[in-house]
């Protein structure tokens, strides 16, 4: 592998004395898509929030594009390009769909209200927010408040935003988490477009593995905290000591 685009190295964080995250160290390529499974309690939450800089680790490094961001706060990380969806969808509810994203691309270009009364500089805003929107499917609901949607629209709202903060790397806390069974299919599609557009890295958290497998490059097993395993969906699926912990039984 070339440089990895994130490293950690025996990443661990204790709560009460119990490791959540146990010595983890895994390298992820850029431009790959890799899905972090393991049962309930696993740690999968807590090592995303580890990465995004939720939580501080107890123990070992994080790297990101081989700079070390340990212990940097999440906003310096999202500036950098790490973006973090969650599994409870964090927006403004009351603005527009627009407006929730025009404030993140507001924001990345670092541009103060103030200055938007300069009226060009508002629309090229609104523009790009527009094309986000459009790019995640939701071009036809700009204009209701975000309150409005449904969770899976919600859930591509997000996306939008982490998107127009230019996140080279998506941090996807189960995407479908919630959504109804017509949803679903919306969000997978995206995510293939996103993996398409060959522009990005995404972790994704997902339970329900099935749907996410053929889009994923890597499969990683966390079980009690521990990296059981990482490598290609297939090698992962036919190894034993993964069938025996986790997949044992599961329909695939
Ligand atoms: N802030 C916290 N304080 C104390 N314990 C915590 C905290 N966050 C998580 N834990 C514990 O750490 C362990 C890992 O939890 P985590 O939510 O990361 O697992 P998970 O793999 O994401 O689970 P799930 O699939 O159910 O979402 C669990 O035992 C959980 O109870």
């Amino acid at each position: 592998m070339s440089e990895p685009i994130i490293r950690t190295e025996q990443l661990t964080i204790n709560f009460g004395g119990q490791a959540a995250v146990d010595q983890v160290s895994l390298d992820v390529a850029a431009h790959t898509f890799t899905s972090i499974i393991g049962p309930n309690g696993a740690g999968k939450t807590t090592f995303f929030n580890l990465l995004s800089g939720e939580l501080q680790p107890s123990a070992g490094k994080i790297f990101f594009k081989g700079q070390e961001i340990t212990r940097l706060p999440a906003h310096e990380r999202t500036r950098r390009g790490l973006g973090r969806t969650f599994q409870i969808t964090n927006v403004f509810p009351h603005l527009t769909v627009r407006e929730n994203v025009r404030l993140a691309v507001q924001a990345r270009a670092g541009v103060h209200y103030r200055l938007l009364r300069h009226h060009r500089k508002y629309r090229q805003f609104a523009e790009k927010a527009e094309d986000l929107l459009e790019s995640v499917y939701l071009g036809d609901k700009m204009d209701l408040p975000a309150q409005a949607l449904a969770h899976g629209d919600k859930r591509k709202l997000e996306l939008a935003i982490i998107l127009a903060l230019e996140a080279e790397v998506l941090l996807l806390d189960e995407p479908t988490a919630g959504m109804a069974v017509e949803e679903v299919p919306g969000i997978l599609e995206l995510l293939g477009q996103l993996k398409a557009g060959g522009e990005h890295t995404i972790l994704l958290v997902e339970h329900k593995l099935d749907m996410v497998l053929s889009l994923s490059d890597t499969l990683v097993v966390l079980v009690n905290g521990r990296l059981l395993a990482a490598g290609e969906p297939r090698q992962i699926m036919d190894n034993d000591t993964v069938q025996a912990a986790y997949l044992g039984g599961m329909p695939l």
